[in-house]
């Protein structure tokens, strides 16, 4: 394994982009996030993949911040069934540097100590802000940490989910169940032993309203616990694409007349519940790996209606043409730093995740837009432009989105009129 480079351990230390910043994450480990709300089954889901099958040296951060203003946080890291434990002070409430770094370098210290991990899982806590946990992982990936940000998976409760998803927050307060699943690259939505199959359908509706981008799986008990013929329908590849009870239910028939004596019909949640560990770990959400054949996946991702009043909801649209790098960022900027955009009520537009994939002018390569909250990235994927007229794919997710009036701020501002491809 490579040596870990260990950042100078300051109070609050300057962090100074490294030249020559590497394309893949050959020395950098994954770290994925797993939220959901209190009680959903990220423990449960963190207690399965250590105990399956893997060559992986997992270390697992319970990310427990305290009530309030709490000072101080633990870091547990449990490894191969040995637990160890960190003490991080905070700066009280900050979730600035002090988090950041600190908690960056609690994790690079411990490597020092332990060895170096090959993956690393953190559990947040019920009701944690995913994305404040994403952003400081995902900065500094770039700027030369040992760490790198795959995935967010954002683990539901099928019985609760939709009572957490439609619980009204104080004006102005996003409801964080229905923030954890707009943040989510992944949503496994769990204990479907509790719940009917139309319950099931509705929780799924749900989730596919809010995030039209995310993989949807459903478990129970985070894993799977079918019988002999559901594992043979589980090695139909398709459900490594995108989910859906659907196509779980289309997978039970696929079995055909040879699966006899035939068992009494499942329950459509009872159909394949299990999470294969390479649909968890590397995702590669955020990086140039994924920006390969994310074009294909934008493709696929509908504009959807609020499901839930007042919900978020998931805009997306295409437009031929090449953009102005500059303008572009002008408009995000605008769109996410500024909130400018608002919708046809009046209400300033709120933008938690953004995936695109565009094309600027004069760049032959595609070009991968990323969107965390406040946080975006611009960075050139290695696929090049073919032949076929350039199409830029984006996809909003959040609060107060109109379709209508975003495509026509991106036509207007963004797009380089007159200009060839
Ligand atoms: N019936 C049922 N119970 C489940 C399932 N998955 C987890 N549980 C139970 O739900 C409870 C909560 O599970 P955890 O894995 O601790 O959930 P968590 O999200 O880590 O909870 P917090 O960290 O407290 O927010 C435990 O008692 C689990 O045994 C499931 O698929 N079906
Ligand atoms: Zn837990």
């Amino acid at each position: 394994m490579d040596e870990v480079l260990m950042d100078e351990e300051d109070d609050c230390p300057e962090l100074v982009p490294i030249a020559g910043k590497p394309l893949s994450h050959g020395t950098q480990i994954p770290v994925t996030i797993i939220t959901g709300y209190l009680g959903a089954g990220k423990t449960t889901l963190l207690n399965y993949i250590l105990t399956e099958q893997h060559n992986k040296r997992i270390a697992v951060i319970l990310n427990e911040f305290g009530e309030g203003s709490a000072l101080e946080k633990s870091l547990a890291v449990s490894q191969a069934g040995e637990l160890y434990e960190e003490w991080l002070e905070l700066r009280n409430g900050c979730l600035c540097c002090s988090v950041k770094d600190n908690g960056l370098i609690a994790i690079e210290n411990l490597m020092q100590k332990k060895g170096k991990f090959d993956y690393i899982l953190l559990e947040t806590t019920g009701l944690a802000d995913p994305g404040a946990v994403a952003s400081m992982f995902w900065v500094d990936s770039e700027l030369g940490s040992d760490i790198y940000l795959d995935g967010i998976v954002t683990v539901i409760d099928a019985k609760f989910g939709m009572q957490h998803l439609m619980e009204e927050k104080p004006e102005g307060l996003v409801n964080e169940a229905a923030r954890q699943v707009a943040l989510a690259d992944l949503a496994i939505i769990n204990k479907t032993d509790l719940v009917s199959s139309e319950e099931l359908i509705h929780i799924t509706d749900a989730v596919r309203s809010i995030n039209g981008l995310v993989k949807i799986l459903e478990t129970q008990k985070s894993r799977w616990v079918g019988s002999l013929a559901l594992a043979e329908c589980m090695s139909e590849g398709d459900l490594n694409a995108w989910s859906h009870p659907l196509m779980l239910d289309a997978c039970s028939f696929q079995r055909g007349p040879n699966t006899t004596p035939s068992p009494p019909p499942p329950m459509l949640s009872q159909l394949c519940p299990r999470v294969d560990l390479s649909e968890v770990l590397d995702l590669h959400s955020f990086d140039q790996k994924d920006g390969v054949n994310l074009a294909e996946k934008l493709q696929l991702v509908k504009t959807t209606r609020p499901h839930l009043d007042k919900s978020i909801l998931t805009v997306t649209f295409e437009v031929a043409g090449s953009l102005s790098e500059d303008l572009l960022n002008v408009f995000i900027q605008d769109l996410l730093w500024e909130k400018a955009f608002k919708n046809k009520a009046g209400l300033p537009m709120d933008v938690i995740r953004l995936k695109g994939i565009v094309s600027i002018a004069g760049q032959p390569r595609q070009v991968m837009l990323q969107g965390v909250h406040e946080l975006y990235e611009l960075d050139e994927t290695p696929q090049l432009w073919g032949e076929e007229p350039r199409v830029n794919r984006l996809v909003f997710i959040g609060r107060n989105l109109d379709p209508e009036v975003l495509l026509e701020q991106f036509i207007t501002t963004v797009l380089k009129v007159g200009e060839s491809t």
